[in-house]
């Protein structure tokens, strides 16, 4: 579904990705694990769009998509919850999750009754303003946004950052139902152990901007195995 062969990228002059190849299958939770600052964030920023790749090649549903702007690539089934979340705070929790809708013609009424059956604290608190939320109500938040616009790969950034653990568990439970129930296929970036072995199905490990290992269903179960690439 997504392949990312020899990807490098840059800001400006300063280059961040080097040769990262990396591919999901359809159907996949895959994470990429790797200290602060390996450049996680800039890898899914890359495969979104929104920072556009120096060499290499994306492709996306068997398509090369490496000069795609982001909007066509959300229009191509692509959704991306930001690091932070990015909810609008002023506005309110149905209103940010209309903002989702937009992006995708296919997107229809259903998916707000499977976003709420899946956060019902979000339909609680529909008509609240969304800063006034906790953080794992924030992230759920982003979650139902990125969800109503119908993604067939949902890209996710450090889902855990700033929640508390048992939020935390309760989300990554949630994106597993969602991987299940919906067929969408998660790519997910993290330095939380614990939410890397409970969602990913198999992961890659980064180090100074490039993938330097990929482990399988027994490494991941190895606390010490992917501790090294997380360890600060
Ligand atoms: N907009 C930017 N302009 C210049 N350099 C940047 C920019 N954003 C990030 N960087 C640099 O790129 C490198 C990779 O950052 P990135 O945010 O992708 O890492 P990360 O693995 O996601 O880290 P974290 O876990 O802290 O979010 C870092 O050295 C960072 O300082």
């Amino acid at each position: 579904m997504l392949e990312l062969d020899d990807v490098s990228a840059a800001y400006d002059t300063t280059p961040i990705l080097r040769d990262v190849d990396l591919s999901v299958e359809e159907g996949e939770i895959v994470g990429v694990m790797g200290k602060n600052g390996v450049g996680k964030t800039t890898l899914l920023k890359t495969v979104m769009g929104l920072l556009e790749s120096s060499e290499g090649t994306i492709r996306y549903d068997g398509v090369d998509v490496t000069h795609a702007s982001a909007d066509e690539r959300a229009r191509a089934g692509i959704g991306y919850i930001p690091q932070g979340r990015d909810v609008f705070p002023k506005l309110t929790v149905e209103q940010n999750i209309k903002m989702g809708e937009t992006i995708r013609s296919d997107s229809d009424e259903t998916l707000y009754d499977q976003i709420y059956d899946y956060f019902p604290v979000l339909e609680e608190r529909a008509s609240q303003e969304a800063g006034t939320l906790s953080g794992g109500q924030q992230q759920m938040l982003a979650i139902g946004r990125a969800l109503v616009s119908n993604p067939d790969l949902l890209l996710l950034d450090e889902p855990s950052e700033g929640i508390q653990p048992s939020i935390v568990d309760q989300i990554s439970q949630d994106m597993q139902t969602i991987n299940a129930d919906l067929g969408t296929t998660i790519l997910f970036v993290e330095q939380n152990l614990g939410v890397i072995r409970e969602m990913a199905d198999r992961c890659y490990a980064m180090e100074r901007g490039t993938v330097v290992d990929e482990l399988g269903p027994s490494t991941i179960a190895d606390e010490d195995a992917i501790a090294e690439y997380l360890a600060v």
